[in-house]
Formats: C-alpha cells, structure tokens, sequence
C-alpha cells in the first residue's frame, strides 16, 4: 500500500519546495500526498501530481495534518518551515512539529534533510 507523506512550505520557501518537488517527482509519485492548501496547489501546478489539500496553514492546515498524524494517516511530513520569518500561527506549526516527534513520524525540515528521507522512503 502506498504510503502518505504531507508536503508543507513557508511562503519564503514554496519555490524551494516547488523545485524539490519537481527535482524528486519520480520518488514522490510512488505515495499519496498531502499538503496544506497553497503548498499543495503550486506543487499540483508545477508537477501535474495529485495532491489531497488541506486548509492553508493559518487557517488550520497544520493542524489537520497533526490530526492526521494522530489518527495514523500521514507516514511522513517534508516541512520546509521559515525559521526567519514570523507566523500568525506559530502555535499551530509548535503543535505540528511536537505532535510529528511524539507518534516518531520522519519529519524533514530543510532541503537536506528532506533529500535523505524521500530516497529512504521510496527504497524502503
Ligand atoms: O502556513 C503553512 C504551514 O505552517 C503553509 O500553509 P500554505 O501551504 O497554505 O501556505
């Protein structure tokens, strides 16, 4: 069964998750993924993947996806979140990063990262 990974970017950061996304499409597309709301349209826009979208991330999107964690849904999350920027709902990206380290899901956080954690997943 295909595996479910989540797909989130700060705004300063969706280019960069735009062309990780296209750079490793052939890896992504053996899982369903998810996104926040405008992370997963620009990565639908630039791919031509599908991509079940949330809610944008201040408007609960981070939260959906740490619900989907909870409830076993989303295997990983590839969060390329903005350390140099301030967010209306820094609480919620708190809760997103804490709720993904208690259920041990792999989570990346920068492009690196995300880099070793999608070829471990797609060869595992
Ligand atoms: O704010 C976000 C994550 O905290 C991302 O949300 P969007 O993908 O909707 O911009």
């Amino acid at each position: 069964m295909k595996k479910n990974i989540a797909l989130i970017a700060h705004d300063n950061l969706k280019n960069n998750m735009v062309s990780w996304a296209k750079l490793h499409q052939l890896e992504l597309e053996k899982f369903n993924l998810f996104a926040t709301g405008t992370t997963g349209k620009r990565v639908e826009e630039a791919t031509g993947m599908s991509v079940v979208k949330f809610k944008s991330g201040p408007l609960g999107g981070d939260q959906q996806i740490g619900a989907g964690i909870a409830e076993g849904k989303i295997d990983a999350v590839i969060f390329f979140w903005d350390p140099l920027a301030p967010h209306p709902h820094d609480v919620d990206v708190k809760a997103l990063l804490r709720i993904a380290v208690v259920y041990d899901i792999p989570m990346a956080c920068n492009q690196k990262t995300a880099d070793l954690l999608i070829q471990g997943l797609a060869n595992s």
